[in-house]
C-alpha cells in the first residue's frame, strides 16, 4: 500500500502523510503541505477537522478512532473538491442521528465514507432530505395532507367533488411576496363578485395593521396550525419566512357552496403542491419585471426586513426560470410592475376564461353550449348587465333541466360530444352507460321516446336518495326545471368520488326501482343514467382549457348581497345544502 510513515509533519513534498497512533488533539502545521493527497491521522484524539481546509489536493482522509463528535466539522473539508474518501469510523459523531446522510450531503463529492461506497440512492436521499427540490417538497406536502385526510372519517365535499368533465373552477394568483397578487385577488373578487370569492388561507404570522381575521387570513398559532394539519384539513401548506401558510378544503368549500369559483393567492411551492391535488385551478403568474420598482414597493410597505426583501427579490428568478423551463406550467403570465395595468390584463384573462366577451361574437360559436350561452353576458365587470349576473350563473345549471331542443346546435353536437367521451380510459360501466345514452338520444330524435333530459330530471326528482333529501320543512321543491336541474347537478357531482360510493349505490338502486320487471339494465328507462348524462354538455368547458368553467350549484340561503341578486332566487338544492351542512360539521 502506498503509505509512508513520518514521525513528524515532514511530508511537505510527499503526497502522503501518516500520523496515526499519536495523542494529537488538533490538526496543526499542515497549512503549507499543499500537495498532500492522502492523510492518515487515525488513532489520535482529534476533535476537529479545522486545519485541513486549504489542502485542496487531498483525496483521502483517514480519521478513524478519533474524538470528532460534530457533523458540522465536515464543513472544514467542504471545499476540498478532490476529496473522495473519508473515514470517520470509531468517532462519536457516528452516533449522531442521520450521520451518514448528513455527511454525504455536506460532502457531495465523496465516493467512499467509512470504508463503504456512497451510493447514488444515498446521494439523492441526502439532497431530498436537506435541500429538497421544490417538487419533492410539494410531493411530501401533498402526501402528508392526504395521509392525514385519509385518517379522518371521510366527508363528502359535494360542491368541489372532482369530476372528469367539470373540475371545480378555481383561480390561483401566484408570484413573489408583495408583487400585488393579494390586492389583485381581492379586487377581482369584488368586481367579479358574481363569479369569484376569495379563498381565505390560514397563516401563523400575526396580522398586519388593518388585516382582518377570517377575511385576509385565518390567523392561527403554530400549534393550531399543526392541529389542522393533523385533522387532514389542508390541501396544501408551505413555510414562508418562518411562518406556515395553508389552504383548507373548507375554505374552498365555503366559496363553492355559494355557487362561486374560488380565487386564492400563493407562492410557487403552494402551486406545486396544489397541482398534486384533484383541483384543477387556472394558475396566473404575476411577475415583477422592474426590479427597482418592485424593491421600492416592498420597502415602502414598511413590513419587511432587508433580508426578507432580498429573499422576495431573489425569488423572481425562481418564478422566471420555472416559467421558462416548464412551458404551460402557468396558464397566464402577467407583468405586475403597474398594478392597474396588471389588473386590466387579469380582468381580460378572467373574461376570456368566463367567455364574458363572446356575446355577439357569433351565435355559431360551437364552444358556446347552452350553458355557456347563458353565462355569456357580454358585460365586463365595469359595465354590469342590467340583470344580475347570478342569473347567468344559475342559468348555467338550469340548462341541465331544459329538455333538449332539436333546433339547438348543442343538441346536434350531442353525439359528437358523446364520442369525445369515448376515451380508452373509460371503464366498461361508463362505456355501457354512454351506449345507453346514445340509444336514448337516437330514440328521442326519431320520436320514439321523449327527450332524454325531460325523463332524466323527472326521474331524478322522484328518486333523490333519502340521504340527500332535505329535512328542512321550509324547503319545498318547485316543479320548475331549474330546481330539477339543481338537484340533478348535485347528484351528478357524486359519482366521481370514491367516498360517494354509497350514494351512488343508492342512486343505482333507485334506478332499478324504475325499471319494469322485464327490463334489463341495458334497456332501462330514460333517466337511469342521469349521473353521466348531465355532465356531457360541460365537457368542453374545463378551466385550464381556455374555456368557461362550470360554476357549482347555488344552494338555498346563498349569501349574495340583496343588491346583487335581483334575479329569481336560485333553485333550492336541499341535497347540496344538507350535505354542505354535514361537511361543515365534519
Ligand atoms: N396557502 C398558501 N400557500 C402558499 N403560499 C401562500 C399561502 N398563503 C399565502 N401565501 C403566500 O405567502 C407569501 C407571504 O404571505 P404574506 O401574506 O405573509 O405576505 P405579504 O407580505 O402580505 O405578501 P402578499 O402581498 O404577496 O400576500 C405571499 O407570497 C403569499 O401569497
Amino acid at each position: 500500500m502506498n503509505i509512508m510513515y513520518f514521525p513528524t509533519f515532514k511530508c511537505v513534498l510527499s503526497p502522503v502523510c501518516v500520523q496515526g497512533g499519536n495523542q494529537m488533539e488538533r490538526i496543526e502545521g499542515l497549512e503549507n503541505m499543499k500537495s498532500l493527497q492522502v492523510l492518515d491521522l487515525s488513532l489520535n484524539r482529534i476533535t476537529s477537522l479545522s486545519g485541513l481546509q486549504n489542502l485542496h489536493l487531498l483525496g483521502s482522509i483517514n480519521l478513524e478512532k478519533n474524538l470528532i463528535s460534530e457533523i458540522q466539522e465536515c464543513k472544514h473539508v467542504h471545499d476540498l473538491f478532490l476529496l473522495r474518501n473519508l473515514n470517520l469510523l470509531g468517532n462519536p459523531v457516528q452516533e449522531q442521528p442521520d450521520y451518514r446522510l448528513s455527511v454525504i450531503f455536506l460532502l457531495q463529492h465523496l465516493a467512499v465514507l467509512d470504508q463503504e461506497k456512497v451510493t447514488a440512492e444515498e446521494k439523492v436521499s441526502s439532497v431530498n432530505k436537506y435541500d429538497p427540490p421544490l417538487d419533492v417538497v410539494a410531493a411530501k406536502d401533498h402526501m402528508t395532507n392526504l395521509v392525514y385526510q385519509l385518517m379522518q372519517p371521510q366527508v363528502l365535499y359535494d360542491s368541489t367533488l372532482p369530476s372528469a368533465d367539470s373540475p371545480y373552477p378555481m383561480l390561483v394568483l401566484t408570484g413573489p411576496q408583495g408583487c400585488g397578487k393579494r390586492e389583485l385577488a381581492h379586487r377581482l373578487c369584488q368586481e367579479f363578485s358574481e363569479y369569484f370569492a376569495y379563498g381565505t388561507c390560514h397563516t401563523t404570522r400575526g396580522p398586519y395593521l388593518g388585516e382582518v381575521n377570517g377575511s385576509d387570513y385565518h390567523f392561527v398559532s403554530e400549534e393550531d396550525f399543526q392541529t389542522i394539519v393533523h385533522m387532514g384539513k389542508f390541501i396544501q401548506t408551505m413555510k414562508y419566512g418562518g411562518h406556515s401558510y395553508g389552504l383548507t378544503r373548507d375554505s374552498i368549500e365555503d366559496v363553492a357552496r355559494e355557487g362561486l369559483a374560488c380565487c386564492v393567492h400563493m407562492e410557487l411551492e403552494g402551486v406545486l403542491s396544489l397541482k398534486y391535488s384533484h383541483f384543477e385551478p387556472r394558475y396566473i403568474l404575476l411577475i415583477p419585471t422592474q426590479l427597482e420598482k418592485y424593491m421600492g414597493h416592498l420597502k415602502s410597505r414598511g413590513l419587511y426586513t432587508p433580508s426578507q426583501i432580498d429573499m422576495a427579490v431573489s425569488r423572481i428568478d425562481l418564478y422566471a426560470n420555472f416559467n421558462r423551463q416548464r412551458p404551460g406550467f402557468f396558464d397566464n403570465v402577467i407583468p405586475c410592475d403597474d398594478w392597474e395595468e396588471a389588473y386590466q390584463m387579469l380582468g381580460q384573462v378572467v373574461k376570456d376564461y368566463l367567455l364574458l366577451d363572446e356575446q355577439g361574437e357569433g351565435q355559431n360559436n360551437n364552444r358556446a353550449s347552452p350553458d355557456n350561452r347563458s353565462t355569456v353576458s357580454g358585460h365586463g365587470p365595469e359595465e354590469k348587465p342590467p340583470s344580475d349576473l347570478s342569473r347567468s350563473v344559475s342559468g348555467t345549471m338550469s340548462h341541465s333541466a331544459t329538455p333538449l331542443d332539436p333546433s339547438d346546435p348543442a343538441y346536434r353536437n350531442y353525439s359528437t360530444k358523446i364520442q369525445a367521451q369515448l376515451s380508452p380510459q373509460k371503464s366498461p360501466a361508463e362505456l355501457a352507460s354512454i351506449r345507453r345514452r346514445e340509444q336514448l338520444v337516437r330514440e328521442a330524435i326519431v320520436g320514439r321516446s321523449p327527450g332524454v333530459y325531460s325523463q332524466l330530471f323527472k326521474s331524478s326528482a322522484q328518486t333523490a336518495p333519502s340521504s340527500l333529501q332535505s329535512h328542512d320543512p321550509d324547503t319545498h321543491f318547485s316543479e320548475d326545471s331549474s330546481s330539477d336541474g339543481s338537484r340533478a347537478s348535485s347528484v351528478l357531482s357524486v359519482p366521481s368520488s370514491a367516498g360517494a360510493l354509497s350514494v351512488l349505490g343508492h342512486t343505482l338502486e333507485t334506478h332499478k326501482d324504475h325499471m319494469t320487471s322485464d327490463q334489463t339494465p341495458d334497456d332501462a328507462s330514460p333517466g337511469t343514467d342521469h349521473l353521466a348524462t348531465v355532465i356531457t354538455p360541460s365537457s368542453e368547458r374545463r378551466p385550464g382549457s381556455n374555456i368557461k368553467p362550470i360554476l357549482p350549484p347555488i344552494p338555498t340561503g346563498r349569501k349574495t348581497p340583496a343588491a346583487l341578486s335581483p334575479s329569481p332566487s336560485p333553485s333550492p338544492n336541499p341535497a347540496v345544502r344538507e350535505q354542505g351542512e354535514a361537511n361543515k360539521e365534519g
